[in-house]
């Protein structure tokens, strides 16, 4: 099985994000293209499948045993469609993935053809919590999406994330979320 570096997405689009426009402050500051000392923020490739990808999608919800196979498809699949933005978190010197989140577009007809915006799976390795990570991922998957000019952007989180979230503008709504669960 071939893994190797090629990204998710175009990268440049991590690099050319205007981070002056970002809400949530940080201290001491960091940003997409200096993420802290070590670390590198980059769009998701197949390599990360051997550098612990899993390990930390694991510390949110059950993956499931991924063949290295079921993931190259999966990722092709992402990258085709353009638009999936799955982020992470390099430990450069450890060769290790420990965060990720992921933001997904969905084409509408209404609001003039527009675009809305989801966050999932944003998870940091429970060893690096507190070091910013969460919000620097959420920083920027926000302004991503505002670049992409999608009309909104949502996410479902547990209660206790809530002020999380709201560090970034997020604010709950009145709708009721709704699902139908087939399996887990
Ligand atoms: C849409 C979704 O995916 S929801 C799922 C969210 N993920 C999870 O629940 C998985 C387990 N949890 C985690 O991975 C992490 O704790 C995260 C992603 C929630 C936060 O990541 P971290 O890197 O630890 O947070 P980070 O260091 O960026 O914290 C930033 C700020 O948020 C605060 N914060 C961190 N976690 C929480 C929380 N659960 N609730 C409220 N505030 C929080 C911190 O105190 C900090 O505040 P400050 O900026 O005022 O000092």
């Amino acid at each position: 099985m071939l893994l190797d570096e090629t990204p998710l997405f175009e990268p440049s689009l991590l690099q050319e994000l205007d981070w002056s426009k970002n809400t949530a402050p940080f201290s001491p500051p960091i940003s997409p293209s200096s993420p802290g000392e070590g670390l590198v923020l980059r769009p998701l490739c197949t390599a990360d499948y051997n550098r612990g990808f899993f390990k930390v999608l694991s510390q949110l919800t059950q993956t499931g045993d991924v063949t290295a196979e079921q993931f190259t498809k999966k990722f092709e699949h992402m990258k085709k469609t353009g638009d999936y933005y799955v982020i992470v978190v390099e430990d450069t010197a450890l060769r290790q993935i420990v965060a990720t989140a992921t933001l997904i577009t969905e084409h509408k007809f209404i609001h003039s053809c527009s675009k809305r915006g989801r966050v999932e799976e944003v998870v940091v390795s429970d060893v690096c919590r507190g070091k910013q990570l969460g919000k620097l991922l959420v920083s920027t998957l926000t302004l991503i999406s505002k670049k992409l000019k999608c009309y909104k952007i949502t996410l479902e989180c547990a209660p206790k994330n809530v002020a999380f979230y709201e560090k970034f503008g997020y604010a709950a709504s009145d709708e009721a979320y709704m699902q139908c669960r087939f399996f887990d």
